[in-house]
């Protein structure tokens, strides 16, 4: 006999008798040719019909500040105001972060004054999670932040000289975007002051694509790979992020509609922000989405699980092929392969060793934590 839950069934699949068979909390029986309904906790849910909005115009979350959220309608023009919205009570627990694609009705005029609502979150095509820690758990649960929704890259900046390139971080960088399905793209700033090399050898095996930022480049090899992509850009502090954002949105504060920070030509939000990127010369292709992320100093991977942390490290997962499905790949993993697959030539040690303070950071090992990281030749 195949039971399946009444609340699941098509109703076109009831026929005549569909009608009867619309009961939250019941069952549906097939027992050959007899269909019967027969009272059953449902194991799901029943769904609740979404309530029309006819009227709601679909616009991106671009900003997020105490409660409200600064949206850009989807298909609005680059002068359009930005619209101030509010949760409605009917999207219950669901968060809204910068990247949400949404619904509005109410008062979408943008007006001084004016605030719309938000009725819907549309599904999110990715997610891009951290923790503030590695080991940042309660007993409750991972005390988890999702930093923004539907972002189709992850510009990893960071400069090749003052501060130094750490490699430790773009690691860690590149497992949230692997985790998070979001494409990598390295951005080396500062070019003027060291050149690539050490950094571009360290991931030699790596597939991974970046743009070298020179002061006086045109950023035209950037743009391109910005263009129609919803990019998060993520970098150490003085790496030259808002230098770069301030070159790649000449009006990014006007933009946001927030106060520079004295000095700084930089907004002040400490979330993340998403501003529009200008027309690329005549083209009517999209030219994307920028989204800044100020706050953001560290990425800590509490939510990735010890086996997702090897897809940040593609060079070293044949490595791993040979290993009993139970090896943790730590250096107290004796029958771990990993060794001698560095031993033979066939990956870079320092990558291993990358992998491995990941690993033991995670597992809140803070000897190896506070252990340093290879620094990179200059
Ligand atoms: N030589 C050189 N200096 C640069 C370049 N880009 C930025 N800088 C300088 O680097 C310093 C830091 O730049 P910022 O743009 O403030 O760096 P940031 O990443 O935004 O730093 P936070 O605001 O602390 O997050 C500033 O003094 C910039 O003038 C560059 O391409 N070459």
């Amino acid at each position: 006999m195949y039971v399946e839950d009444v609340a699941r069934v098509p109703r076109t699949l009831g026929g005549t008798r569909g009608e009867e068979l619309d009961l939250p909390g019941h069952k549906r029986e097939y027992d050959e040719d007899d269909v019967r309904i027969r009272p059953g906790r449902s194991s799901r849910p029943r769904t609740r019909t979404r309530p029309k909005h006819d009227d709601a115009v679909d616009a991106l979350v671009i900003t997020v500040d105490r409660g409200r959220y600064g949206c850009f309608r989807e298909d609005g023009s680059l002068d359009d105001p930005i619209i101030t919205a509010m949760r409605a009570r009917e999207l219950g627990r669901k968060s809204v972060v910068v990247g949400d694609r949404v619904a509005l009705v109410g008062d979408v005029s943008g007006a001084p004054g004016a605030l719309a609502r938000i009725v819907r979150i549309s599904e999110r095509t990715s997610v891009l999670r951290r923790t503030a820690d590695d080991d940042d758990t309660t007993p409750e649960g991972r005390l988890e932040r999702v930093v923004v929704a539907n972002a189709d890259q992850l510009v990893i900046v960071s400069a090749l000289a003052d501060p130094p390139p750490r490699t430790g971080f773009i690691d860690r960088c590149l497992v949230a975007a692997y985790d998070a399905d979001i494409e990598p793209l390295l951005c080396l700033t500062k070019a003027d002051l060291a050149g690539p090399a050490a950094v571009l050898d360290y991931y030699a095996e790596l597939d991974l694509p970046h743009v070298l930022i020179h002061p006086d480049s045109d950023l035209a090899e950037l743009r391109r790979r910005l263009a129609g992509q919803i990019s998060v850009m993520v970098g150490h502090s003085g790496v030259g992020k808002s230098t770069l954002v301030n070159r790649l949105v000449p009006d990014a504060l006007r933009a946001v509609g927030v106060v520079s920070a004295v000095g700084k030509g930089r907004h002040t939000s400490t979330s993340a922000v998403a501003l529009r990127l200008p027309p690329v010369g005549r083209s009517r292709k999209d030219p994307g989405w920028i989204i800044d992320t100020p706050g953001i100093r560290s990425f800590g991977l509490a939510h990735v699980s010890a086996e997702s942390l090897l897809h940040g490290f593609p060079d070293l997962v044949e490595g791993t092929l040979e290993d009993q499905p139970n090896c943790g790949h730590t250096t107290a993993d004796v029958e771990c392969h990993l060794d001698a697959w560095v031993a033979d030539g066939k990956a870079d040690p320092r990558r291993l060793a990358s992998y491995r303070r990941l690993l033991a950071s995670r597992a809140g090992d803070l000897d190896f934590r506070d252990h340093p990281e290879t620094e990179l030749p200059s």
